[in-house]
């Protein structure tokens, strides 16, 4: 065995509770072979990280985001989803070359790798050279090409779907199987109720998971309820558009009987608070999610409308957008905001890791607890949600591969990518005006 021995940390297991412990990890298999206490006695160990000072958990799963957009961090602030999509995020979209897609993927991975996100699910364009990135950085990913309709003429809203089955079939179980992919259509008022249908058929034919935002303002919930008469996920399930294999971003405005189809049909959400928030979409009602039944799992959604990538930030946010949300402190408590950013996230999007034991996948990251803002430590699991910064990761590990130590990324030069990608952004804003 190829042994990665993460050593003299404490542990926070999957019930929640944190006790001092190794983990035995075998990097060829990307596996967690053990979780106890001195798993080094007796064995040869190739390689140590050392957790001294900090808490191995598991790598972070960010649910949602569009990971090249981090070129348009900052480029177009304050304003509604509908006319910020349409008058400026759009339209420099449009100048977007496959280069600018792999440079802005490169810093987006680079960001998430140095705040503990290990997995994420991606929808955007060019999905190849956002897959190349994924496969060299050594991060875990469910990518998609999405899908809009509007502004299109029919054989290019057709050409955008074929394109998107296709690179999904494609692209499933590259990268040594880090790499799952889904269907993605873009939205349920972007995408015709045909096409829909017809696509999401398609993705089924092939096994294909579907992702898509769903219910992210009231703009978007209003069309559907008037011109169907039914609210947006009684059409999305009538198109097939809901079920076990597959997510929604959002799911900002839900009522009761969404909630029970959701829960139901067992279709995963995935919230994105500091989107939400930014864009004034509204608050979705996490804890009635979860209380439910329905998993809910966090993402950043684009870096244009966060403005970072850090899973810790939106853990925070989680928990007090929830509370906000429910009118109740109680309410999205710190525990299930890590189990929302772990464990939960993973099975929303369908790709392993969350959990730290024997037998799960070696995504894992190391947090630094020994700083003034994490002083004391009554309790850990609060600190994850309240109090801890991406940028107190010590050490990240995907698939049994190091992809950081002591917060030097090792798959990617750093520099050299925030170099690139400032140069592309500006080129890009620059050719849009
Ligand atoms: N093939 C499509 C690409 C769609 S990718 C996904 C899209 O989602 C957009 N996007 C980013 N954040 C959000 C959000 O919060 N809600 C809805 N769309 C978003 C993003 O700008 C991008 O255009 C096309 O030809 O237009
Ligand atoms: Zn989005």
């Amino acid at each position: 065995m190829n042994a990665l021995a993460v050593t003299g940390g404490r542990v926070l297991h999957p019930d929640g509770r944190v006790s001092e412990a190794d983990v035995l990890i075998d990097a060829d298999a990307g596996r967690i072979e053990a979780v106890s206490e001195d798993v080094t006695t007796g064995r040869e160990i190739a390689r140590t990280l050392d957790a001294e000072g900090g808490l191995v958990m598991p790598g972070l799963v960010n649910g949602h985001t569009h990971v090249s957009m981090t070129l348009l961090r900052g480029h177009a602030d304050d304003k509604p989803l509908e006319s910020w999509l349409r008058e400026d995020i759009w339209p420099v979209e449009a100048e977007l070359t496959d280069e600018d897609i792999e440079v802005g993927a490169e810093l987006g991975v680079l960001e998430m790798i140095r705040s503990g996100t290990t997995a994420f699910a991606d929808m955007y364009f060019s999905m190849d050279r956002v897959a190349d990135v994924v496969d060299r950085a050594g991060v875990r990913a469910r990518l998609g090409r999405g899908v809009v309709a509007v502004g299109k003429d029919e054989a290019d809203a057709r050409a955008d779907l074929e394109g998107s089955l296709e690179f999904a079939r494609t692209y499933d179980g590259a990268a040594d199987g880090r790499i799952r992919t889904a269907f993605m259509p873009h939205s349920l008022t972007t995408v015709p109720e045909g096409l829909l249908a017809e696509g999401i058929e398609s993705a089924d034919e092939d096994d294909l998971w579907v992702h898509l935002h769903a219910n992210e303002t009231m703009g978007e919930v209003e069309p559907i309820v008037e011109d169907h008469g039914v609210r947006p996920l009684e059409y999305a399930a009538d198109r097939g558009a809901l079920g076990p294999d597959r997510f929604l971003a959002h799911g900002v405005h839900v009522d009761d009987t969404e909630i029970e189809l959701l829960a139901e049909t067992d279709t995963a959400v995935v919230h994105c608070p500091a989107s939400n928030m930014k864009l004034a979409s509204g608050i979705a009602p996490v804890q009635h999610l979860r209380e439910a039944g329905v998993t809910v799992g966090i993402g950043t959604d684009g870096a244009a409308s966060n403005n970072d990538l850090d899973l810790f930030g939106e853990m925070r946010d989680t928990a007090m957008v929830g509370k906000i949300g429910a009118d109740d402190a109680s309410a999205v408590p710190a525990a299930a905001v890590v189990e929302m950013a772990t464990s939960d996230g993973a099975d929303a999007i369908g790709l392993p890791g969350g959990r730290i034991e024997t037998g799960a996948a070696a995504d894992l990251i190391v947090v630094d607890l020994e700083a003034p803002h994490l002083t004391p430590a009554h309790d850990v699991v609060s600190h994850l949600a309240y109090a801890v910064r991406g940028s107190d990761v010590r050490h990240t590990v995907c698939d049994g591969t190091v992809l950081m130590r002591d917060r030097e990324v090792t798959t990617l030069d750093a520099a050299a990518v925030m170099d690139r990608a400032a140069e592309h952004a500006a080129d890009l804003v620059a050719r849009a005006e």
